[in-house]
């Protein structure tokens, strides 16, 4: 794999250089805003909340309650498919591949890749017999930045400011401004996904799972603990946005919680390394919430979504033309933050 490089230096534990303004991303974010915070207040809406609304030590995040019993299965990152992790398997391969839920079915290449890659690996999984299930949706691809493109990236982000978002996170949009619930769609402030993410998209072409894969939008959203970031659990939507959900994740190694109502007693744990690519599509993608939960943010991390455009803005669909014409301007990589700046 060709290491990306570009021009910016940065040491170790030191900062990511940029004009203005600049961050440490070796100190916590709480520290260097502090004062930004007391000005400022967060961007959680409705029942949405982050440690700068909320005291999370009476208020504990919305994934299942304590409580609650839920088996938790681990997706193994190896053999591509779910393992009971607490010895209390309600569900075996049988009865879950029979349910409501494999009516969604995994892109044929995608599934080929895993196949393929879980044949060439299965030696080296010993849980492979013993309460497993296949969880139809989910790819990773570990490493599929370096250490050194990591840096370049994440320098080329911190150049941008981040806005306030919910829960504790904040983000930077490269995509078309849309009220999903009138379905309204404007893009005269888009200019294109960043130059920075251009290796990235040709980079995915290199699977033949992804190799029609055309983003759109790319938003970037960055975690601290600091800010008891998460995600509560949610489908994207599917209005505009298509089958695949691509993520890669920076700085750190977090963890992505499928829930579903018609399964409350589980949860898929998938773990997302450092510098590897989730998809999301298929059943995980339509049957299956998915969130970050609080704890799973242990240090600060960087997620870049990109999405694809849904059928109804593909050739043949009723908005066609709006596709065609956000196409272009996606692809031109000379895009910035929609909104920052
Ligand atoms: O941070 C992540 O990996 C997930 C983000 C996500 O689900 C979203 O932006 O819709
Ligand atoms: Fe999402």
């Amino acid at each position: 794999m060709a290491e990306l490089s570009l021009d910016i230096d940065l040491p170790k534990k030191v900062s990511f250089r940029s004009s203005s303004p600049s961050y440490d991303i070796s100190r916590p974010l709480f520290q260097i805003e502090t004062t930004n915070l007391k000005l400022k207040s967060c961007g959680c809406k409705g029942i949405r909340s982050c440690s700068l609304c909320k005291d999370f030590e009476t208020n504990p995040p919305n994934f299942k309650k304590e409580k609650q019993k839920v088996s938790v299965y681990t997706f193994c990152l190896v053999c591509q498919r779910a393992c009971s992790t607490d010895g209390d398997a309600p569900f075996d391969c049988q009865s879950f591949s029979d349910s409501a839920v494999s009516k969604h079915v995994m892109n044929v290449s995608c599934l080929e890749e895993v196949q393929m890659d879980s044949k060439k690996t299965s030696a080296q999984c010993s849980h492979l017999c013993q309460n497993l299930i296949n969880f139809n949706g989910v790819f990773v691809i570990q490493n599929f930045v370096t250490e050194g493109e990591e840096k370049a990236l994440c320098g080329a982000i911190y150049c941008t400011n981040f806005v306030n978002s919910q829960s504790g996170r904040r983000k930077q949009d490269f995509g078309p401004k849309v009220n999903f619930k009138k379905k309204k769609l404007k893009f005269a402030a888009f200019t294109g996904l960043p130059s920075y993410s251009q290796f990235l998209y040709e980079r995915m072409k290199e699977h033949k799972c992804l190799a029609d894969f055309e983003p759109v939008e790319l938003c970037n959203l960055e975690y601290c603990s600091e800010r008891g970031a998460h995600i509560d659990p949610h489908f994207d939507d599917s209005w505009l946005w298509g089958e695949r959900l691509i993520t890669v994740n920076l700085l750190s190694d977090s963890t992505l919680t499928f829930t579903s109502d018609e399964y409350p007693d589980l949860e898929i744990r998938v773990p997302l390394p450092r510098l590897s690519l989730i998809v999301v599509e298929g059943a995980a993608r339509h049957s299956w919430k998915h969130g970050i939960s609080r704890g799973d943010v242990r240090e600060r991390r960087v997620a870049m979504t990109f999405r694809e455009l849904s059928d109804e803005f593909r050739q043949g669909g009723q908005r066609e033309s709006d596709g065609e014409e956000l196409l272009k301007i996606a692809l031109t990589f000379k895009g910035s933050a929609v909104g920052g700046s």
